[in-house]
This record gives C-alpha cells, structure tokens and sequence, in this order.
C-alpha cells in the first residue's frame, strides 16, 4: 500500500479494479421509460465498454439524463434490464446495489453542489456516507487531494459554490466524483456553459483522468467538439432507442438524417476542421 487513499479503502486500486473482469461494465437491455404517456425509451440497448470514454448524443428531451438515471438506480424503469459491474441496478435490493454504488461518481448537470457546504465539504459527503468510520481529519485530506485532482487550488476547498465560477463549479463537482475512487464516471453534459477555452481545458482533464486512473467514462454531451476530442466511442439517441454505437467515422458511414445533420451540420463540419458550405 502506498497512499493513504489505499490504506483507508483497504486494497489499491488495480486490486479494486480486479474486482470487476468483464469488457462491460455497463449493460443495458430492453429499458422502457415512461412519464405518463410520453415514452421516453421503447426497449433501448447499450453496452459501455470498460476503459472507454463514451460520448452519449441525441437532440434535447431524447432521455440521455433519464438513461443516466437508470443507470444509476434514480429512475427505476418501466421495463427492461441494467447491470452494472455485473450487479443487477433494475431489480436490486437497497444493500446489493450498495455493493456498485461506491464504485461510480456522478457529475450532474449543474453540478448539483450543495450550496450551504463549502467545495471540501461537499467532496466529503460520499466518503462520510460510504465510509464512516474514516476519521475526520483524514476525511478532509482526502477530499483536499480530490479538489487538487479535479484542478482546482487548494484553496478553493473552503469556498462556497457561490464564490465559484461556472467552471470552477463544475471541478468541485468533478472532484466530488472522484471522492471515492471510481472506476466509472457519469458526466452530463460537463462543458455546457463554458466558453470554448474552458470547455477544452475540461475535455483533456477528463481524457487525462481516465488514461491515469484507467475509468469508464459515460458522457452525455451537446458539445461536438467533446466527442473528436475525447471520445472513442458515441452512442446516439432517437427514435426512443440507441440508435447507433460506435467510432464518429462509423457513425459517418451511417445515412440517419439526424446523425448526417449532426455531424456534417455546421458546428459538426468546423469541428472536424472542415469548411461549413461542404
Ligand atoms: N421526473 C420526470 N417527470 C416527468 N417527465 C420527465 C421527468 N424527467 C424527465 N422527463 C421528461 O423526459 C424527457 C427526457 O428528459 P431528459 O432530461 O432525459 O432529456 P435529455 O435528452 O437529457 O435532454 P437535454 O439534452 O435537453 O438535457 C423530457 O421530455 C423530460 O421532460
């Protein structure tokens, strides 16, 4: 054992990681989403591979958040089956799903930060609900060291997110993820509202986070330029379903109006580096 985030857990992190063998980490079979009588996903399939960043696309109100919440066990379906880790999400008991819980971080949209906690002590809440036995002081140093990962300063553990900017915000919510050593992290959109500078500055932190941490990553975004530059796969929502899976050149062979629209649209052609008039 050689850090101190080892020693509290009780095993280093490829021992964490031997935990879980398989090429899929997140498996999602038949789901149906409903709200009343506005179906949201009609028997939608997805598998997030591990190790992979994958970018989840689809025009507003298509249910990439709602699929993010099944996934996490916040929106129980209608129908249909998620595993995550191999662990069973759709029909588990509270105690078993616990077993996953503390192997994924959420960066929600907004970063859902609690506004009356300073950043380190929102960072110290899934450590205090999942490890409560940890002594405070060490609790606090973890969560400094989560802060600092996530690139903010240090000092930036004591401020409250009112004194953040937007993207400050969106690193504490970052660093918050992180608080309990993930092997999968689920983004929703993370760039939204960051000027371009900041949006890339944040998409080669989570490409670095994942290459040295060696996470999953499932990631919902609006943000084109995210997928050319970190993204090795894309999922595609439509039409109540994942429509299509797979590198952005394969997506490029496909002919769906709105994967064509998407990509060979105006902000899909500059982002590709390529003029806007074809
Ligand atoms: N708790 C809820 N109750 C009722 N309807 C909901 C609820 N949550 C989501 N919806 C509806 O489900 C649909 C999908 O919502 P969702 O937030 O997943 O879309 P999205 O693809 O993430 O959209 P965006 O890109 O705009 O964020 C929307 O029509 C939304 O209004």
């Amino acid at each position: 054992m050689n850090n101190i985030v080892d020693e509290i857990f009780g095993e280093t992190k490829p021992q964490r990681y031997e935990r879980f063998r398989g090429e899929y980490p997140v498996r999602v079979r038949g789901l149906v989403n409903a709200f009343g009588d506005q179906v949201i996903h009609d028997h939608l399939d997805l598998d997030v591979k591990r190790g992979e960043i994958l970018g989840v696309v689809g025009g507003s109100g298509t249910g990439k958040s709602v699929l993010m919440r099944s996934i996490i066990g916040l929106q129980p379906p209608v129908d249909g089956h998620i595993e995550v880790f191999g662990q069973a999400i759709t029909d588990a008991e509270p105690d078993e799903a616990l077993g996953v819980r503390n192997r994924w971080g959420v960066l929600f949209q907004g970063g859902a930060l609690f506004s009356t906690l300073t950043v380190g002590e929102n960072v110290e809440v899934p450590i205090k609900q999942f490890y409560p036995q940890i002594e405070p002081d060490i609790t606090h140093e973890i969560a400094a060291y989560k802060v600092v990962m996530a690139g903010l300063p240090k000092e930036a553990t004591s401020k409250f997110p009112s004194e953040l900017s937007g993207g400050m915000k969106k690193r504490a919510g970052l660093a918050r993820a992180l608080a309990l050593d993930p092997e999968l992290l689920f983004l929703d959109e993370p760039t939204a509202g960051l000027d371009p500078i900041g949006a890339a500055a944040f998409d080669s932190l989570i490409r670095e986070l994942k290459e040295t941490l060696g996470l999953t990553v499932f990631l919902i975004t609006h943000d084109v330029d995210t997928l050319f530059a970190i993204c090795d796969r894309v999922a595609v929502l439509a039409d109540q379903k994942v429509i299509a899976v797979g590198t952005i050149p394969e997506l490029l062979e496909l002919d769906h109006p709105w994967i064509q629209e998407y990509f060979n649209g105006p902000r899909g052609r500059a982002a590709q580096g390529k003029p806007s008039d074809g």
